[in-house]
């Protein structure tokens, strides 16, 4: 059955990406635009990560080291966030991990590696202002959900340009 694109309001809001590879950067480089804090948490971030902590130090910090040792959910007591949902961006073994951990406490959590894990999926994104549309597949062909994100980009970007030039509908 296809999945129900709901819209949440994310101003102000707390997210935990684990995983600082291309996966997370991508997908922290969509959320910043969204009015939350991010928080990502990995041993070792991709330089697009760390230029956008620069660019954004009150919108996305990296802090270093592994999930494990960092624990910032405090399954061993102190939370660092309290995050409205966390993606496990990082390896198989280490995003299972995640899942339990997220399950354990009730927070929304997605699995890059693994879809069976996940409560919500991440979707392509198009965004104008705050006119935004959501694509995904249903988890069964990422190419495809990757090509008709493009396709939706370009077309709300040809809609908005003509727009500018005609004035509103
Ligand atoms: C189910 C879902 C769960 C979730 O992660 O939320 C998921 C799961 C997985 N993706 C995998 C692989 C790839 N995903 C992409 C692309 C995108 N994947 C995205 C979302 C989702 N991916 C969720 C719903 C997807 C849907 O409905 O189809 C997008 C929309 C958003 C985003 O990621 O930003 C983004 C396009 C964004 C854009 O273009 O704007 C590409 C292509 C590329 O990167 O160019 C590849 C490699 C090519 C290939 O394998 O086909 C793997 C195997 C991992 C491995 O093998 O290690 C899994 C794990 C599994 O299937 O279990
Ligand atoms: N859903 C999607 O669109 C796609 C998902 N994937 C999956 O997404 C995940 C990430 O992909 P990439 O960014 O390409 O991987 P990558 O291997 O380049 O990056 C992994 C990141 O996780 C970090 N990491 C490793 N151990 C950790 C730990 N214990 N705690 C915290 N962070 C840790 C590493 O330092 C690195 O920053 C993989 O599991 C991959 O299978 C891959 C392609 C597309």
């Amino acid at each position: 059955m296809a999945y129900f694109p709901l819209f949440i309001d994310l101003w102000g809001q707390e997210i935990l990406v684990v995983g600082g590879g291309p996966i997370a950067a991508r997908r922290i480089r969509v959320l910043r635009e969204f009015g939350c804090r991010i928080l990502a948490v990995a041993p070792e971030a991709v330089t697009d990560i760390k230029e956008m902590e620069k660019e954004m130090p009150e919108t996305v910090r990296w802090l270093q080291g592994t999930y494990e040792e960092t624990d910032p959910l405090g399954m061993d007591g102190r939370p660092l966030t309290r995050p409205l949902f966390v993606l496990a961006a990082a390896g198989a073994g280490v995003n299972k991990t995640v899942v339990r951990d997220c399950r354990l406490l009730g927070i929304p959590v997605n699995d890059a590696s693994e879809k069976e894990n996940c409560s919500f999926y991440f979707p392509g994104i198009a965004k104008h202002g705050e006119a935004v549309a959501g694509v995904i597949s249903g988890g069964e062909d990422h190419r495809l959900a990757a090509v008709l994100s493009e396709a939706v980009r370009k077309a709300v970007d040809a809609v908005m340009e003509n727009m500018d030039q005609e004035g509103p509908a």
